[in-house]
């Protein structure tokens, strides 16, 4: 009745509700709602069942899941001085050291030193333009990998989004085989990733344990977390120590890191600010890029018509006598869009990386405590039918004419002040193997003994999706395309 209304009213003004979810336990609250794998699809139910705002409760961790574009930017956006914090994990933060690694890292200065070193050497198109003629060369070297071994196409996108980023971040040149430094990166990326995966240690539900001592009987994971943990020191210091010994003997290009270093004498604060910034380049990158190029080859396959388009503007525009480079970026509109739809489509950091809240809030007349996680599912939020008709088709030409629906970089990058500072890049490497590679090659389904393979769409679960494993078929266009891809290219 109109009397009981009223009185939840003013109950809830001086108490205001947590945002509605599942109902939970008495005791375990909602341990068992918690989704561990594809948790986009549970969260995208729960965005149908309560609205854009939900909230759990897992061992006295409350979670608030968004599911909408304006829910997320009215909260990280426009009150980000609260919620720009990360959550804590006791193992993989504290003590094998990711704390130190800017997606983990905590709100303050430290965080602010680093995104300004993101923003002075990669913040806008025009300083990744400084690195264009390195992307240009690695990709090249892609199409010569590709066309003497298609069949492991998954490798080469890895071995050159290493090759890319460590020449931006260091300086360095990767062998072609066997190279120390993307050994140790591929491991220390390995081994971060089971690290930072949800549940990874019962130490992070119950921090106590981190107190028990190595050999105790069940805390075989100090073990682990010390062998980690010198990885990913060896990570950061030994490509330092490159670059710096570069730099005294005056041969050290132009990187990521020689260029923080130009200034002369730094703090030491600086100095760790610059190591680890670096590194910090490779653990953002590396992942995220390879499963953007995996899910774009992945695309062509199932999409043939859209690849026949983006063909036919390359071969109209740059004409079959050389490769696309960053100077035809404006006259590929048709690329650029199907770049877009590459991220869209595939959605490579589904629940993005979990902002912390760091003062109590009361959002929408919900109640926000301090330290709530809160997850945003950008995996929905870049499949949702209202914004994106036909979300599972693979369609460049959404982005293009007189109405374009949203423009997924600003959705996929995340929100607020944590926003991914490695867009520039990001986009610069997909953009010019798309276009690299689709005027070279064709990408084909696989035949195997006479069927055409047709691969499944089903990305893999964590905070970092990568497209299931797939077979596809790499032809070169044309003789003339062979004689593109072997020619030492002058750049
Ligand atoms: C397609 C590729 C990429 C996608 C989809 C992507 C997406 C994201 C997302 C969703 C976040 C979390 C933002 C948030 O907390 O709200 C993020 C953070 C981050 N990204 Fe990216 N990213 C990509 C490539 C890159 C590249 C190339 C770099 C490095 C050059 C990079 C470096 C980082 C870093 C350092 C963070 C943590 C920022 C912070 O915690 O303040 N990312 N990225």
């Amino acid at each position: 009745c109109v009397g009981v209304y009223l009185l939840k009213q003013v109950f809830n003004k001086k108490n205001p509700p947590y945002p509605p979810g599942p109902p939970g336990w008495p005791l375990i609250g909602n341990v068992l709602d918690m989704p561990h794998i594809k948790a986009w699809l549970t969260f995208t139910e729960w965005g149908k069942q309560y609205g854009d705002i939900s909230h759990i409760k897992v061992l006295g961790q409350h979670i608030i899941v968004l599911n909408s574009v304006k829910a997320a930017m009215d909260m990280l956006d426009n009150k980000g001085t609260i919620y720009s914090d990360r959550p804590v994990l006791p193992v993989g933060g504290e003590l094998i050291g990711y704390k130190n690694v800017m997606p983990l890292l905590p709100y303050g200065d430290r965080l602010r030193r680093y995104r300004k070193n993101f923003h002075s050497v990669i913040g806008t198109r025009a300083t990744v333009a400084i690195y264009s003629q390195v992307e240009e060369v690695e990709t090249h070297r892609f199409l010569k990998r590709v066309l003497a071994k298609p069949d492991q196409l998954q490798a080469h996108v890895r071995h050159t989004t290493g090759a890319v980023i460590l020449r931006i971040s260091h300086g360095y040149e990767v062998k072609e085989n066997d190279d120390p430094f993307v050994d140790l990166a591929d491991r220390v990326m390995n081994e971060w990733s089971l690290a930072t995966a949800p549940g990874a240690f019962m130490a992070d539900v119950v921090p106590f344990l981190v107190k028990v001592p190595e050999w105790f009987p069940g805390a075989g994971f100090k073990r682990l977390a010390r062998e980690w943990h010198d990885d990913l020191e060896e990570l950061i210091f030994a490509p330092y120590k490159f670059v710096v010994d570069q730099m005294a003997a005056g041969t050290a290009p132009e990187s990521f890191t020689s260029n923080l270093l130009r200034d002369g004498s730094l703090s030491a604060e600086d100095e760790h600010s610059v190591k680890w910034s670096a590194a910090t380049l490779y653990a953002g990158a590396f992942d995220t890029t390879v499963s953007t190029i995996n899910g774009f080859f992945l695309a062509m396959t199932l999409f043939p018509d859209v690849q026949k388009k983006a063909q036919a503007e390359i071969d109209a525009v740059i004409g079959p006598d050389r490769l696309p480079s960053f100077a035809e970026q404006d006259s590929l509109p048709y690329i650029e869009a199907l770049v877009k739809e590459a991220l869209r489509w595939h959605s490579v950091i589904p629940t993005g990386f979990p902002h912390c809240v760091s003062e109590d809030d009361i959002h929408d007349g919900y109640y926000i405590p301090k330290g709530s996680m809160v997850v945003t599912n950008i995996w929905f939020m870049l499949n949702d039918p209202e914004r994106y008709a036909n979300p599972s088709q693979f369609n460049p030409e959404r982005f293009l004419g007189k109405e374009p629906e949203t423009d997924p970089r600003t959705i996929c990058f995340g929100f607020g002040r944590r926003i991914c500072p490695g867009i520039h890049l990001a986009e610069a490497s997909v953009w010019l193997s798309a276009a690299m590679s689709l005027a070279v090659f064709d990408i084909l389904k696989a035949v195997e003994n006479g069927i055409e393979i047709t691969p499944e769409v089903d990305p893999l679960s964590g905070t970092i999706s990568h497209p299931k494993p797939f077979k596809c078929s790499i032809e070169p266009r044309s003789s003339r395309a062979i004689a593109l891809i072997e020619q030492d290219a002058n750049y």
